[in-house]
């Protein structure tokens, strides 16, 4: 009988990273781990109210180092000298500034303190005012730059970042010689292919975030970027033309990195990608398929035959890119800027005492006020997602908008504000709870009422990520919401999953990844139908929540 070969998927996500160890041929999960992000969790080198989120190198460094291991470690003996690949997913729009050698700032001396030099992390909205600048310029431009990525160009993406950070930071400024997208640092970093024209970059995040497209020769021309601002001379050059599906490979582990993992230098590491775009690859997704993953925010995929999409542009999401999801497919793009922030945004609100007074209290010890203020905290979504299950539909009375990060989809804006209206006396924790989750679905529902105005064809939805594991209520509410069927991916980590099947075509076991799907796939653990009676008064609830969102937008 054939050896047995491993493929290692990562997927790092907002808050946290995981490692999965999977058969390649079985598609059987060996083992997992997962963990924090240590300075992350802390709430170093973020302020939520200045929209500023920024993520230390050395947090990614750490975590993989200790997911890895820790995986191999479950894995048991016999597994680490057959695992034959290794693929990324991230987070992203998640750059950083880099020096010559391709090292992030963050890593130099003088700058391991400064924000301006870590990962702007894709939830940073620090940069409105310059993703508005490459908006009005991209209107009067020969080349609609935006075309292919909605038409509207977001805070969340790189472009609009790295010029605010240039613009805010001398010292990164004089410093910074490119700038590198997370899911391609990973790769690049153990695989010794760190300088940036080495870089092998990701088709998915180029063509998505950095306005690249083929037929445009690569990223937007010398002279948009330096009439935007002759800060940003010269970097095309020191950026890259060409692009990468993720069934390609970067190189080997170095072996420097095959010792600090405990893996050996036969591991093939594949292009990174976004975390979504795997994700709807390890939950199976096929054209005229809806790939939700639900966690932090939604990130929603479909892929189309070019044949079907030929030369439509989708307005108002966030990019269609040939090959960034199944390489052969144009991949489109869609989201939520919070979803699961905004429960977690709630638990915050209506935690501030647990936070503030209960955490400080002498009345208990120090070791029994810890252990109270922790099992409050965990058991706040949860509780009242039970309680706010038992409030029937019709009760729904309290209307709330879901854009508290702004919105990414349709037609992202990053100044829009979250809502919340028809508040009484009576409205408790758990009915305001019920709202932000109808929200959330509300939201989930203009996504899909704009791909379908756009012509793109939805015939299933495919629920992944952490929410969808969850949350039986959250799930059931956006069953009824969307009037359609939602399948919830069996595999516990589908983003890390997807990357596994890219890493098993990576390393030579799959030709390609559609094979590596029909291989290793999972299939799905549950199917929310909807409810008629709940959909028909969700149709109606849902007109109020778009009556109070154009409110906000035109008023707040
Ligand atoms: N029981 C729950 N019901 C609904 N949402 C939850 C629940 N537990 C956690 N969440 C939300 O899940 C989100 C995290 O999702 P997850 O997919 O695990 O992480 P990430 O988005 O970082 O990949 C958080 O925003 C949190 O508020
Ligand atoms: O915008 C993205 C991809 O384009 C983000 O990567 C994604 O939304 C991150 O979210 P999460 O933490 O919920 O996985």
């Amino acid at each position: 009988m054939a050896q047995d070969k491993y493929v290692i998927g990562l997927d790092y996500g907002s808050d946290s990273a995981r490692a999965v160890i999977v058969n390649a041929f079985t598609g059987q999960e060996v083992a997992s781990a997962v963990k924090y992000y240590p300075r992350w969790i802390e709430g170093k080198y973020c302020d939520a109210v200045k929209d500023q989120y920024r993520q230390h190198p050395l947090d990614y460094v750490e975590v993989m180092e200790f997911i890895v291991k820790d995986s191999l470690a479950k894995a048991g003996p016999g597994v680490a000298e057959n695992v034959v690949g290794m693929s990324f997913d991230t987070t992203g729009s998640t750059p950083v500034f880099v020096n010559e050698e391709g090292i992030p700032l963050a890593l130099l001396p003088g700058f391991e303190q400064n924000p301006n030099a870590m990962f702007v992390l894709w939830k940073d909205h620090t940069a409105v005012k310059e993703a508005a600048e490459i908006n009005e310029l991209a209107r009067k431009w020969k080349i609609d730059y935006t075309a292919y990525e909605g038409g509207i160009y977001s805070s969340e993406w790189v472009w609009a970042k790295v010029l605010h950070v240039l613009r805010e930071d001398e010292a990164v400024r004089k410093a910074a010689y490119s700038w590198i997208e997370h899911c391609d640092w990973m790769p690049a970093l153990i695989t010794g292919k760190q300088k940036p024209l080495e870089v092998v970059r990701s088709r998915c995040s180029a063509g998505h975030k950095a306005m690249w497209l083929e037929s445009w020769g690569g990223l937007p021309d010398e002279d948009f970027l330096t009439t935007l601002d002759p800060l940003l001379k010269g970097y095309r050059d020191r950026l890259f033309r060409d692009t990468y599906t993720s069934d390609a490979k970067v190189g080997n582990l170095t072996p420097e990195w095959a010792q600090r993992l405990g893996l050996t230098t036969n591991v093939a590491v594949g292009v990174g990608a976004f975390d979504c775009h795997m994700g709807a690859v390890g939950g199976e997704v096929t054209p005229n398929v809806l790939a939700r993953a639900i966690g932090t925010s939604t990130c929603d995929i479909m892929i189309a035959p070019y044949e079907e999409i030929g030369d439509k542009l989708i307005a108002g999401i966030c990019g269609q890119v040939d090959g960034s999801v199944v390489p052969g497919y144009v991949g489109l793009e869609a989201g939520q800027s919070a979803f699961g922030d905004i429960y977690a945004w709630f638990k915050r609100v209506v935690a501030w005492p647990v936070e503030n007074i209960l955490a400080k209290t002498s009345v208990v010890d120090a070791e029994t006020r810890a252990k109270l203020v922790d099992e409050v905290m965990d058991q706040i979504i949860p509780q009242l997602s039970i309680e706010a299950m038992k409030i029937p539909v019709e009760e729904s009375t309290i209307i709330a908008v879901d854009w508290m990060n702004g919105r990414r989809t349709p037609d992202a804006s990053q100044e829009v504000t979250g809502a919340i209206a028809g508040l009484k006396l009576g409205s408790t924790a758990p009915r305001i709870f019920r709202a932000l989750v109808e929200a959330t679905a509300f939201g989930s529902k203009a996504i899909v009422d704009r791909f379908a105005r756009e012509g793109v064809k939805i015939e299933g939805v495919i629920g992944l990520g952490g929410v969808a594991k969850k949350s039986p209520f959250v799930m059931q509410t956006l069953a009824d919401v969307l009037n359609m069927p939602i399948k919830v991916a069996r595999t516990e980590q589908t983003c890390a999953f997807g990357a596994a099947m890219f890493a098993a075509v990576v390393a030579g076991v799959y030709p390609k990844v559609e094979d590596a799907q029909k291989a290793m796939g999972k299939g799905f653990e549950k199917e929310y139908q909807p409810i008629a009676d709940n959909v028909k008064m969700y149709a109606q609830i849902y007109q109020k929540y778009v009556k109070l969102g154009q409110f906000t937008e035109k008023e707040m």
